[in-house]
């Protein structure tokens, strides 16, 4: 065969925050090969739990980044031991969970250009990075949120970064670290996102940040595409701006794999690495919404994701330059109790079966007989309330617990209801055409979905390809952008869709008035300063 006529393969690889994923797609976008590694059980010598270390700090969140480089090199293994010719691999990119902040240490930049292919990559950097870094389950930078919004103007700072000061965002973890870790700040060299940390290993050298990712720290003009002075001014010293590098679109090749990936694993020295981008912003690619189509993904956190045309300044959620040229910008929502909350409470109600929680669910009716509640097992992000647990009865007495079916339900009906509200209260409107495209972890469950369905009042779908779009967004955007850099066609796939839950006739009956007693119960509970 000659080199021209063999096939052409792209991988992609998201650090997410329970486990690390890779897929390999064909031209056709079509999966051939995947692999995971799950942070908890794979690799239990860091003692995390559901991916995270919690502080001693309240609402301290953070993980070890040789978490995730030990995690790649297993992750490497097991493409391998799954069959994958990786010389035919034309381009790889990735995601991350985004706002996390990796802190590398002054000689990191040599270790990374000098990795030798006997070794593995975590024994090689070990010493890489100056301390553990924050996730985007971190809720400790209220004050550093305070400060940059009296710095700069809550609403001006929307207009400028797209979102207000919010705890997890990148920025006010790098004041926070600037205040309080003096000694850490100073030590380290570059201050890299997941995404771009992880872009890093791959192409052995400080890979830049991506724009989408980028405007999830409170820190990048969303019109100029440049850091802002103020906010870098409000957040750190003289030297962030070189700390973090310029940012750059979404859709650039970075460079050649790093000799290390040729050398152990028979890369192609000229396999192009593509900038890594956030999870939210790769599912946003993987998913390919039209007009009307609203991303619903059920990973760890719930995300609402929609394109947008042109920026905003929301008062709640978040505007991001979008991640492909089909979406500029694009809308984002994000509660930190998604996929986590529910796995908790379907072990204490249920034990460890989804199936078991299921036959819960269908052992109780639509409406749950007026029981309601509101279950946040981590600090939440819309609202910002602290953890706690909130159940109502259909006469609106408060209760600690009921039976676990009425529970069960109260949780998945609790969490669709605030989806909607908060989406409302955002400005994402649906109507007759809508479609809420289903992705990530839990969107394999149809009797989850057939609750969105009937409290957003709108049909739900899932996509054929895979149930991960972050994951195959990755490798999708390694192929589009091959495929633009070297002039050469693709024949891709329109990537489709299935439905499978359409709401009932007599959901307005039911939600509606529970949307409006969700709304008072949400007035009630303590939010966060
Ligand atoms: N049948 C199911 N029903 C409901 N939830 C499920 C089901 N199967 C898996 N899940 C949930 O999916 C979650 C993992 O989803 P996913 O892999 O998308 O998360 P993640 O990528 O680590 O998170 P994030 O994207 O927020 O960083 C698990 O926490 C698990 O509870
Ligand atoms: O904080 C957010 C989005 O703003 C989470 O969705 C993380 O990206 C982890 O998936």
């Amino acid at each position: 065969m000659t080199e021209d006529s063999k096939k052409k393969t792209f991988l992609g690889f998201d650090f997410s925050t329970q486990r690390l994923k890779a897929i390999v797609i064909g031209e056709d976008f079509s999966v051939l090969h995947e692999a995971e590694v799950e942070f908890d059980v794979d690799l239990p010598e860091f003692r995390t739990a559901g991916g995270v270390v919690r502080g001693e700090g309240r609402g301290e969140v953070t993980a070890p980044p040789l978490l995730w480089v030990k995690a790649l090199d297993m992750v490497m293994d097991r493409l391998v031991v799954a069959g994958v010719d990786f010389s035919i691999i034309e381009a790889l990119s990735g995601a991350g969970q985004q706002h996390g902040s990796v802190w590398w240490s002054k000689d990191a930049e040599t270790k990374l250009s000098k990795l030798s292919p006997d070794e593995f990559l975590h024994t090689q950097l070990a010493t890489a990075f100056v301390c553990d870094s924050p996730v985007w389950m971190d809720s400790s930078t209220t004050a550093d949120c305070k400060a940059l919004e009296e710095a700069i103007g809550a609403e001006e700072l929307s207009r400028i970064t797209g979102s207000r000061a919010y705890e997890r965002f990148t920025g006010p973890q790098i004041r926070k670290m600037f205040r309080t870790r003096p000694r850490a700040y100073h030590a380290a060299s570059r201050i890299s996102l997941v995404s771009s940390f992880a872009c890093s290993l791959l192409a052995g050298t400080i890979a830049p940040i991506d724009l989408a990712d980028g405007s999830g720290m409170n820190l990048l003009d969303i019109r100029t595409m440049n850091w802002d002075d103020k906010a870098l001014e409000a957040c750190g010293d003289e030297n962030l701006a070189t700390k973090l590098g310029t940012p750059v679109p979404s859709a650039t090749v970075v460079g050649c794999i790093s000799p290390y990936f040729v050398g152990r694993y028979g890369f192609k020295p000229e396999c192009r690495v593509v900038a890594f981008t956030g999870d939210n912003c790769s599912a946003l690619a993987g998913l390919r919404l039209r007009s009307g189509w609203v991303g619903l993904s059920l990973g760890t956190s719930d995300t609402l994701l929609l394109g947008l045309q042109a920026p905003a300044a929301p008062s709640a959620g978040h505007v991001l330059v979008g991640p492909t040229p089909d979406a500029p910008y694009m809308a984002l929502l994000c509660f930190a109790n998604g996929s986590l909350t529910r796995q908790n409470h379907r072990d204490r109600l249920a034990g460890p079966s989804w199936e078991a929680f299921n036959d819960l669910l269908r052992s109780t009716v639509r409406g749950n007989m007026g029981y309601m509640g509101i279950y946040y097992d981590t600090a939440e992000i819309v609202p910002r309330a602290a953890a706690g647990r909130w159940l109502r009865e259909g006469a609106g007495r408060a209760r600690e617990r009921a039976a676990p079916q009425h529970e069960a339900r109260a949780l998945l009906e609790g969490q669709a209801l605030a989806r909607r509200a908060h989406a409302e209260d955002m400005g994402f409107t649906l109507d007759k055409s809508s479609r809420v495209i289903a992705t990530g972890g839990a969107s394999v469950n149809k009797e989850l979905l057939q609750i969105f369905a009937d409290v957003f009042n709108t049909p739900v779908y899932v996509q054929d390809q895979h149930a991960n779009a972050a994951l195959l967004g990755a490798a999708i955007r390694a192929a589009e952008v091959w495929s633009a850099v070297t002039g050469t066609k693709l024949p891709g796939s329109e990537l489709k869709v299935t439905p499978v839950a359409t709401p009932y006739p007599d959901h307005d009956e039911i939600y509606t008035p529970m949307l409006a007693r969700y709304r008072e119960m949400i007035e009630t509970i303590p939010k966060l300063a």
